[in-house]
Parts: structure tokens; sequence; C-alpha cells
């Protein structure tokens, strides 16, 4: 097949990539396989196999591990994709190959592919659903954009011979080279920083960090994949040392940061510094031996947190894999640089913007933001690209702001949107998975396909529509009304479980889907959990442009009208903040648990809420509530002993019940005598803590303590700090003064709990 020479001798012309996919029986297209790569000059050294069969001698992973060619540069993959497509592999595989390679896509005859159910959808058959309730709208739409195109091969292999049904030569014109950068008109960093520099998004970062130098200053930046922002902020961190800084450098793996060493050591040669280099395949420290001179310093980010030497600069790479907790923890350095990506191949990530962005405004540094988009790895123009971010939707974003900037909760129109909605309808489907991207921390390829064909889950949104004037202009195929996607509900069906599912569940097997159940029947040991049925909200999410406007409330509450009659729950389970626990409370949902560990992602306690629908859902709310009751206090002195105290309060605050603190009079007595100063908390804590749990579950007077002494009785009463602690973080001016505030306190629960009825 001369066709594989071709677009390899292409694809090196230009600096693109190109894909190959070959059609067919297994056997056969393997075969080919092996043939088309013998006709590039492509070594096996740079070839990657993903798929379960040894037909080509390489390195081979399966596409559950594609994450093991995550960061490489490869000249060709090949993902062979008769078994089973995972997503994730595909934008993976895709994004491993350098400019010059080529993607060679195993599949079976492609006008048949989309109705074959393979190993990937059994996986999205959560039950009570079966491999035959999956739909094959992913892979339809797949095989629409590899045949739409430009840059991909198709050949259908069979028994007669092969047919080429494109041949995904583009012909380019030649370009001019790219212009190498020019040094910024001023800088602080030498001409040869800028000189090693690739593209003018690169200098201008190289240039942003120049702010370092200073304490308080913090520098963003923002990137796709592969746009050289750890190469920027190594050849920063190379002249930050050279002028005698430390410089801490975390990321989520040293695999990440390698790149940064990588071009600091190159700084640092061609200017002949001499570096002391701890002495290993991969330097994770680099000293500059002149005095006065500075370092560079790896270490993962469990142990830089705690800021060790207290560094000058801290530069977290990869931020968005990393927790809220331990970004915040690096302000605490006197200059921070954080570089994120956006749109991976393998995943979009917004968790930086989603939760950090508001920390970092309000803490004390200036922050300086910037985005590098130009691609280095491949020319600007690849074609692959262009079709990888469609078919994976990686670049989808929600409206631009001024379509949608005028909208309230009046102007919407709540819509249940079918996976054939917006298979019908581009601009819908951009619109609603770039609003769930946005709002989420972490979107892969795999939850578009789960949204396409997963046969439990649902999209409830509200659109705003918009003026004759202003409408964007719809394709004659387009099936819209026009409107745009404001906020957006992905719901999945949960429960109705039979006994052997329910069973097995209760025993800590792995059942799909269904994390509610799973929770309260696994780790709650409530076997009949599984019995109702209802609607998780797995994802909610506002334009950003137009949140705290009632559009979130709005759209549960369309919810709520939609299925009330039909389920026995709505539930959620997500990251508790003050704020999200709030908005979740207002809405009707009610805390039934708070999960003992954090969130790997967030970083956060995750809770469970549920807003009761029928008389079975709501005598599962009402035995799960008061198992909260009774075991919340002793979890709060031990596994949720750190938990924050804001996010307590607020979680407590959506409980639905009113325990009662129910003193013994000898407790009356000694909980009375603290306001005096005669009796003490150590003497038996535990009528403090059934006071305020009382109280900050249902207050009898919300307003009577102020936030402070609610955070001092979480704090103090129900983690059991220790008083130094608890006086500094409430920042009392001492220990004294601390316990004079919870005496005080405690008098106001004594009015409010204790006089009663005596
Ligand atoms: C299962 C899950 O998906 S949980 C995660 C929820 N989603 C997210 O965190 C994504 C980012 N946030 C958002 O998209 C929105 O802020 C939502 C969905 C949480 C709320 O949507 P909105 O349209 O703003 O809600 P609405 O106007 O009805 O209610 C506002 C209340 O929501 C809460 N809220 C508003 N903004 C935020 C925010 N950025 N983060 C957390 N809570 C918020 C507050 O309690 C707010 O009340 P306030 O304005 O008086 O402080
Ligand atoms: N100035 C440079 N000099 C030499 N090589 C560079 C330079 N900038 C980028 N590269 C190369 O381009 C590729 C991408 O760069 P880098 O890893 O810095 O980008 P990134 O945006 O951090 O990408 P990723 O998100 O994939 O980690 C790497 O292979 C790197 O070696």
């Amino acid at each position: 097949m001369e066709l594989a020479g071709e677009l390899r001798a292409e694809a090196r012309r230009t600096g693109e990539r190109r894909v190959l996919v070959l059609a067919g029986e297994p056997e056969r297209t393997r075969d080919r396989a092996v043939d088309a790569l013998a006709e590039t000059d492509i070594p096996l050294t740079e070839t990657r196999l993903l798929g379960p069969a040894s037909f080509l001698d390489c390195e081979r992973h399966e596409q559950s591990r594609a994450s093991e060619l995550l960061g490489r540069t490869l000249s060709a993959v090949v993902l062979d994709a008769h078994a089973e497509l995972r997503p994730n592999a595909l934008g993976t595989a895709v994004g491993a190959v350098d400019g010059g390679g080529l993607v060679v896509l195993l599949t079976p005859p492609l006008s048949a592919w989309p109705d074959r159910r393979d190993a990937f959808d059994g996986a999205l058959a959560v039950p009570p659903f079966d491999r035959d309730d999956v739909t094959g709208h992913f892979r339809r739409r797949l095989v629409e954009t590899l045949r739409a195109h430009r840059g991909v091969a198709i050949v259908a292999v069979d028994a007669r011979g092969d047919t080429v049904e494109q041949r995904g030569l583009t012909d380019p014109a030649p370009r001019l080279p790219r212009p190498p950068p020019r040094p910024p008109a001023d800088h602080a960093f030498d001409a040869a920083t800028y000189e090693a520099c690739r593209t003018d998004d690169q200098r201008d970062a190289v240039r942003a960090f120049e702010a370092l130098t200073e304490p308080g200053r913090a520098v963003v930046v923002e990137a796709d994949r592969g746009r050289g922002k750890s190469s920027a902020a190594g050849l920063a961190a190379a002249n930050l040392a050279l002028r005698g800084r430390d410089v801490l450098v975390t990321a989520p793996q040293y695999r990440s940061a390698a790149e940064l060493f990588a071009r600091a050591s190159e700084l640092f040669e061609t200017r002949g510094v001499a570096v002391d280099a701890e002495p290993a395949a991969e330097p994770q420290r680099l000293t500059v031996a002149a005095e006065g001179g500075g370092r560079l310093r790896y270490l993962p980010p469990g142990r830089a947190v705690d800021l060790p030497d207290e560094p000058d600069v801290v530069v977290v790479d990869e931020a968005a894999a990393l927790p809220v907790r331990r970004l915040e923890a690096m302000l605490d350095a006197p200059s921070v640089a954080f570089t994120t990506t956006v749109h991976g191949y393998e995943g979009a990530g917004r968790g930086f913007s989603v939760r950090f962005r508001d920390r970092l405004a309000e803490s004390d540094h200036a922050v300086t933001e910037l985005t590098m988009t130009t691609p280095i790895r491949y020319a600007d123009a690849d074609p692959v690209e262009v079709w990888a971010f469609r078919a994976l939707l990686l670049d989808a974003r929600p409206p631009v702001e001024p379509l949608v900037a005028d909208t309230t909760p009046e102007s919407v129109t709540y819509r249940r949107l079918s996976a054939t909605d917006l298979l019908a309808d581009e601009h819908l489907l951009r619109e609603v998975f770039g609003l769930l991207v946005l709002a989420h921390y972490r979107t892969e390829p795999t939850d578009l396909a789960r949204l396409l064909d997963a046969p439990n889950l649902e999209v409830r949104a509200l659109t705003h529509d918009v003026e004759p004037s202003t409408a964007r202009r719809w394709s004659p195929e387009s099936r819209s009304d026009g409107g745009h996607v404001v906020a957006v509900a992905l719901l999945a069906r949960e429960g109705a479980l039979d006994a052997e599912t329910r069973r097995r569940m209760y025993d800590g097997e792995r059942v799909r889907g269904n994390m509610l159940p799973d929770v309260l029947s696994t780790q709650l040991r409530d076997e009949a959990a599984g019995v109702p049925v209802g609607r998780r909200v797995l994802r909610i999410a506002t334009h950003d442009a137009v949140r705290s406007r009632g559009l979130g409330s709005h759209l549960l509450s369309e919810v709520r009208a939609e299925f009330a009659d039909a389920v026995d729950w709505l539930g959620v389970g997500f990251g508790a903040t003050p704020r999200l626990a709030r908005f979740w409370r207002r809405n009707g949902y009610r805390t039934l648990h708070l999960s003992t560990s954090r969130n790997d992602r967030s970083g956060e306690y995750s809770a469970v809420m549920l807003d009761p629908c029928s008389a079975a859902g709501r005598e599962l709310a009402t035995r799960h509530t008061g198992w909260f009751c009774d075991r919340i206090v002793a979890t709060l002195t031990d596994a949720l002993s750190d938990a924050d105290p804001d996010v307590v309060r607020a979680v407590l605050r959506a409980v639905d019940a009113a325990p009662d603190p129910d003193l013994s009079p000898w407790e009356r007595r000694l909980v009375a005598g603290v306001p005096t100063g005669a009796a003490i908390l150590d003497t038996d804590p535990d009528p403090f803590r059934r006071l305020t749990l009382a109280h900050l579950v249902a207050p009898a007077d919300p307003a009577a303590l102020s936030d402070r002494e609610e955070r001092l009785l979480v704090r103090k009463v129900l983690q059991a700090r220790p008083w130094g602690e608890v006086a500094d973080e409430l920042a009392f001016v001492s220990q004294r003064e601390c316990k004079r505030a919870f005496a005080s306190a405690v008098e106001t629960l004594t009015r409010l709990y204790c006089e009663r009825g005596t």
C-alpha cells in the first residue's frame, strides 16, 4: 500500500500529522497495518500499539493503559479498536503523535461499526440496563467526522483487496517556516533566554514570568496541551535561579516537570554556568554553583505544600490536576506560578478555574494571566488536531457572554435534550458539553460517549432564546429553535435494583453507576437502599456570566416538577463547600452523609443529599437522617476533625431533623457552670456536643450566635481541637479571650435549649 508512505511524506513535509483508518476484519487490518508501517521510515522504537493483540514488534499497551503514552513524543500509534474503542485511548493516541507522524486506526467495516456493541459499551450499561440498551451515537458521529475531515485516509480492507475510500492527502501549498520569535522590547531575563523560545506565545509567557523576581506576585499560564508552557516555566526558572532565587517546582508527576528541568539545564549549559546536579538519570535538583547562585528543585505536591526551606518562588506545573487545598497552600510562598492545561487530548480540566480562581483573586498576590495558543509539536494548522478536537469535542465552549448576558429565569425554556436532539444540532451539543467542561474538574472523551450513549443518563437544560437581531445563523439541517444553553443538568437514573444486585452491593462488590444506592447500602449498611428509584444530579452548571440569578435553582425546580411523580427521590453527591451546600439546601436537598475521606481531585469531603419525592423516598431519607445525627458527632472528633468549620456548619444546617440535646439534670448543672467559670468543657464534652449539634442542625434562633462563635463551637466542641490552635485560627488575641467567647456561646445555648421546660 503506497498510501501510507505518501501520508508519512506529506506529514513530514508539513510538520502536521495524518490519520490512516484501516477498516475490515481484525486479522486483515492488522496485517495491513504491519505493511503500512513497513512502507514508511518510522522505526518500531518510535511506534506504540494500543490493543489486545501483539502483531507488531513494538511496545504495546491495553487501551485501558493508554495513559502510559501521555507526554510521549512518538512517530506512530496504532490503535486496534476491534474489540472495543475507548474514547480516552483515542484522544491519548492522537496526543502522543508528533508533527510528521501517523495515527493508524484499525476498525470493523465503518458502516457496521456504530451498530456493534463492544466491550466499552458494556461498561456504559449500568444496572439495571444491559449492553443492548447502549446506543452507538458516539461511534456514528466519529465515523462521520472521519469521513468529513481533511488529513484522514480511509481504506476498506476485505478479501477482494483494498478500497481507498479517501486518500487523506491535503497537498498543501508550501508554507514559509515560522520566523523565530524576537526578544521583547524590554526584558529582565537575558536575550539568550528569549532566543531559546520556539514561538511568540512562549516568549510572552517567559516575559510574564519575569514578574516572579519580585515577591507578592502570581503568574497563571493556561494553554492547551503541547504549547510549551512547561518549557517556558523552565527557561524562566533557570533565570530566577541565576538571580539567586530558590525555586521549588512541583507537579502531579515528575514526568511533567521533566521538560521544565530539561530547558533549565540547556539554558545553564548555553550560558556556561556550572551547576551541581543531583546524581541521577533525571536530576530533580540543580544548584547554581556560582556564589549567590540559587537553585531549582522538584518536590512532589505532598511535600511541596510544606514549602520546606522557604523557597522564594514556587512553580506548580499542571496545577489543574492538584486539589485546591494544595494549590492554596502554595500561596504561602512569596511568589507563585501556576501552569494549567485547558484542553488536553486525554480530557479537559477546568478544576483550576472552577474553584481556585476566586481564592487566588482574594490572595495578597498581584496576578498576571496569560494564554498560550500556538502549538509547538506540530504545525499550527494540523488537520488532525482539528479533527480530534471536533470528534471528541475537546474545544467545546458555552455560548459567548453577549448572547446570554440578559438571561433571567423568566426568559428561559426548560428542555429535555435526548441524544438525538444533541446529534441533530452540533451547536447545541457543543454548548451543552462546553458548559459541563467549563464547570467541572475533569471532562474526558469518555464523558462525551457516555452523554450520547449511556442508557441511564439524561440531559436537561435551560435555553435562553435570542432576539432575531443577535440570533446566529442556523444551518438548514439544524433543528434547534435557536436558544442558547445557559444552564445544564446531567441526571443519572439510580436504584430500583433487584435483590441479587442489592445483595452483591451490600457485600461490597462494585456495581457500576448507582452511586447513591452504593454509598447508602455498602458504607452505611442499608441493603434496602437500592429498592427505591431516583435521579442523581450527576452534574449541574450555570453559565458563569449568569450565575446567582436563580437559574440553577430554576433548573432544579423544573427537574423536580418533571420527575416528582415518577421517582422516589432526587439526590446529589458533591465535594462540599459552604456555598454549594447552601445551594442544595435552598433547593430542598437534605444531608444524609458526609464522607470521611477527602475526594482525590477536589480535596473536599463529599456530601450526599436527598430530596425525597414519594413515601418510599421519605422513608429512606428519614432513616438515614437519624443514623447521620447519631454518628456525626463521633465522626467530627475523629475522621472529620480537619473538615472546614464552614463546611460542617453548612452541611449540618441542611439536615432535616431537630435533634434533642436531652441533657440530664447533672449535665445541665455542668453546662450552666461554664459561663461563670466554675465548670469546664473537659469534664465531659458530650453534653456540649449534643447542644452544639442541636443548634447547628435546627437553631431555635438562627441569629443567636455569630459566625465566629459557631466556628468556635465546631472547632473546639465538635472537633476537639486544642485551645491554642482554635484561638489562632479564629484570630482571638489570646486563649483567654477565646475561652471567654466560648463561655458566652455556651450561655446562649443554655438559654435556648436548657431553660425550656425546666
Ligand atoms: C453534582 C454537582 O454538579 S455539584 C457542583 C455544582 N456545580 C458547580 O460547582 C459548577 C460551577 N457553579 C455553577 O455552575 C453554579 O454556581 C451553580 C450550578 C452551583 C449554581 O447555579 P446558579 O444559577 O448560580 O444558582 P442560583 O442563582 O439558583 O443560586 C445561587 C446560589 O448558588 C450558590 N452559588 C452561586 N455561585 C456559586 C459558585 N460559584 N460556587 C458554589 N456555589 C455557588 C450560592 O449559594 C448562591 O447563592 P448566593 O448568590 O446568595 O451566594
Ligand atoms: N523552547 C523550547 N526548546 C526546545 N523544545 C521545546 C521548547 N518548547 C517546547 N519544546 C518541546 O515541545 C514539547 C512541548 O513542550 P512542553 O512540554 O513545554 O509543553 P507543555 O505545554 O507543557 O505541554 P504538555 O502540556 O504536553 O506538558 C516538548 O516536547 C518540548 O521538548
